[in-house]
């Protein structure tokens, strides 16, 4: 991990910046110099840096400038000074500006090393708990099963999780890929390592390479700041690739060197970061027909299906409905501050016996657009209005709808999006081709309708 962290050192004295430089590479972090508070603000705007250690004392800009100036626009980034024995004075006033630490030129050297460890433990431990906190909600998953086919999938999950072998899923859209993926993580001795999910499908060719490796400044055109991509952010955890047949050919070639050397350049650097990933991906789509059609590679499927799991289609799990409608009723009620008292018999026989196509994703929208419209804590069936083309599986008769046309018409735009979204996994730009609408305008009908949790770029 230290490789990941990059320390600047800024001193007029040549040589002093040399011989911190060697002894913070030898011990493993990647190191910069400069040779004053201006060239250092400079290098700042080309390159991420994670902690600045400055003399104060400097020519151009010194040292105190420069501390003022990073944390007006790199708030993030940690700084210590280095003081000269006598002068401890403006050790203390550099702190009052923002610097964490202060070291003493003529002290040893081991003390620098400590605190420059302590502060990059920090680092990394900030970045698990903002991702870790970011997968807390997702936690809430029902893995229970009556059917033996789940029951199959799920241990396998579980001898599985702990050996690190690469894993690839399958299943329909909406049978829980992802959730499937994240439990695997959680089982496995990475679990308080992040899990990072990407969808592959989301971005177009030429942007999803510098989502999942990372660029620096400059590297493209609008590259206006670096970052680092996915493949960084899961260091140590799980990268689940979602939707890896829609990689393009060229991404492919990359992601297969970077799976098979375990290291990866950031767009724009030469410079190889060495990582430890699990790798998770998923498809919809017959990877063996993408071969054949020559869009999909055959050596990356080799490296990516060590294991295959298969997850059922609900309409193959009807005896887990019952739960699952009990479980999704629960956790909606908790998330809209609703209660539900009474779920009418003719919703229940029609939850239990619809088929589902859009998977456990589709049960869980008819739950929470049902909840969402409910007076008085009933479920009716008039809140089941499915979209255009399942009329025929809706309980709801035509002679029922009895409300106001806009609301009608309402109802059916906003399913008919849900609909359209779900056919498109979730995917905003090809949605809007298909309704024939701009991205603009189907984002500001699923702010009206409240339908983001549909999408990929939520
Ligand atoms: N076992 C489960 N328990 C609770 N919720 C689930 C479960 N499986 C799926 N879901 C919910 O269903 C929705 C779809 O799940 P997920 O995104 O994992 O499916 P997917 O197969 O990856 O879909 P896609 O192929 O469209 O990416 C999510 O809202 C998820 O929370």
């Amino acid at each position: 991990m230290k490789n990941l962290y990059k320390i600047l050192i800024v001193d007029d004295e040549v040589e002093y910046q040399h011989v911190l430089s060697l002894i913070l590479s030898d011990v493993g972090y990647k190191t910069a110099t400069c040779s004053n508070g201006q060239d250092a603000l400079n290098y700042m705007e080309e390159q991420a840096v994670n902690l600045v250690i400055t003399d104060l004392k400097m020519p151009v800009m010194d040292g105190m400038t420069l501390i003022r100036e990073i944390k007006k626009k790199h708030p993030a980034v940690d700084v210590i000074v280095m003081t000269a024995f006598g002068s401890i004075e403006s050790a203390v006033d550099a702190i009052k500006y923002g610097a964490v630490d202060y070291y003493v030129k003529s002290g040893d050297m081991d003390d620098l090393v400590i605190k420059v460890n302590r502060l990059a433990k920090l680092n990394r431990l900030e970045f698990k708990n903002t991702v870790l906190l970011k997968n807390q909600n997702d936690q809430s998953f029902f893995l229970e099963s009556l059917s033996p086919l789940y029951l199959h999938l799920l241990e396998l999950c579980q001898r599985a999780a702990d050996t690190g072998i690469s894993i690839l899923l399958l299943g329909e859209s909406g049978v829980g890929k992802e959730v499937i993926a994240n439990y695997i993580h959680r089982l496995s001795s990475r679990q308080h390592e992040p899990f990072v999910p990407i969808n592959c499908q989301v971005f177009p060719e030429g942007v999803i390479d510098s989502e999942l490796f990372g660029h620096e400044k400059g590297s493209f055109t609008g590259a206006i700041d670096c970052r680092a991509g996915k493949f960084e952010q899961a260091n140590l955890g799980t990268l689940f690739m979602d939707e890896i047949g829609d990689l393009p050919l060229s991404t492919q070639g990359k992601l297969l060197r970077a799976i098979e050397s375990r290291k990866i350049q950031r767009l724009g650097s030469n410079k190889s970061l060495s990582l430890d990933i699990r790798f998770i991906s998923a498809t919809n789509k017959h990877l063996n027909q993408l071969i054949a059609e020559g869009t999909f590679r055959e050596d990356l499927l080799h490296r990516i299906n060590t294991l295959t799991l298969t997850i059922p289609p609900l309409r193959e799990r009807k005896e887990d409905l019952p739960s699952l409608i009990q479980f999704f009723i629960q956790k909606i009620e908790q998330e809209q501050k609703k209660k539900v008292s009474h779920v009418d018999q003719n919703v229940m026989d029609f939850l239990l016996s619809y088929d589902y196509p859009g998977n456990i994703r589709e049960l869980k929208n008819i739950i929470e657009r049902m909840i969402a419209l409910s007076k008085d804590g009933r479920l009716t069936s008039s809140e089941i209005l499915l979209p255009a083309g399942n009329s025929c599986a809706s309980p709801v008769q035509q002679d029922d709808i009895l409300h106001p046309l806009k609301e009608a018409r309402a109802f059916f735009e906003k399913n008919y999006i849900r609909k359209a979204l779900e056919r498109h996994g979730g995917n905003v730009a090809k949605t809007s081709k298909t309704l024939d609408i701009s991205t603009r305008q189907l984002w500001n009908k699923l702010n009206q309708y409240h339908l983001h949790e549909n999408t990929r770029d939520k």
